[in-house]
């Protein structure tokens, strides 16, 4: 199967964040600028989920989805891609694993705000990600204390790579993760949908 994703070449270093983005907003601009400089990435990609298996709504259709991160994203170096629609999957492992297939010798990297590492463990083969690449955690309001206390945080405490040393991230090898505190912006896809700027009647 023949993926289109935006060009990367072997050993390059590429922070994916995966995402409802339902909508895209600046909470997610703002943290892949500070993960491009804190991690040392070479890219970083928005990985737009077709939706979040916890999630019991579905968000609104992929296009419109992809249409609007592309609108926000600016940055030469951050890139949007449907890839989860043309793997047809949704879960992080199963993605992660079909990357790295498809662009072998890419060193990837999982980022993701402190909330979902506060319940990352209730994700499908969560240790066969943490096993399988680095992991980078942004602080997020409210979330810094039930990610740093999480059984994910626990189980792979030795593997924690102080703040200091986040730059390296991308050239250890797993089990690896870094929580940094970004500065942070308390916005949400969830209040935007609640302020009506992201009208409802076309979800998926
Ligand atoms: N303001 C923010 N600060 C830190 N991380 C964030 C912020 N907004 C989103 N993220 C992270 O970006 C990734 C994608 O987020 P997502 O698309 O679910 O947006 P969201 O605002 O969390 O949406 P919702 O409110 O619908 O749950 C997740 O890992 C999430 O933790
Ligand atoms: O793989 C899983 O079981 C899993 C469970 C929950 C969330 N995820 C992924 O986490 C990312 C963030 O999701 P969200 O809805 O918080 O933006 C997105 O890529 C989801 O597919 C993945």
């Amino acid at each position: 199967m023949t993926l289109r994703l935006p060009y990367v070449r072997p050993g390059q270093v590429v922070g994916l964040l995966g995402g409802s983005f339902d909508p895209p907003h600046q909470g997610h601009a703002h943290i892949s600028r500070e993960a491009l400089k804190r991690f040392g990435l070479d890219q970083l990609w928005w990985l737009v989920s077709p939706g979040n298996p916890l999630k019991a709504h579905g968000p609104a259709p992929m296009e419109r989805r992809i249409t609007a991160c592309r609108a926000m994203v600016t940055h030469p170096r951050i890139h949007v891609t449907d890839a989860e629609a043309q793997l047809g999957t949704r879960y992080t492992a199963q993605s992660l694993r079909a990357l790295q297939v498809a662009r072998p010798g890419v060193r990837f990297v999982w980022l993701m705000g402190a909330d979902n590492l506060a319940q990352f463990d209730q994700w499908q083969d969560w240790r066969d990600i943490m096993e399988r690449v680095p992991v980078a955690v942004l602080a997020r309001p409210g979330q810094r204390i039930s990610a740093r206390m999480s059984k994910a945080a626990r189980v792979y405490g030795a593997a924690r790579l102080p703040a200091a040393s986040s730059h390296s991230l991308g050239h250890r090898g797993p089990p690896a993760w870094c929580f940094v505190n970004v500065p942070m912006l308390a916005v949400s896809s969830t209040r935007l949908r609640a302020k009506g700027e992201w009208p409802q009647s076309e979800r998926g």
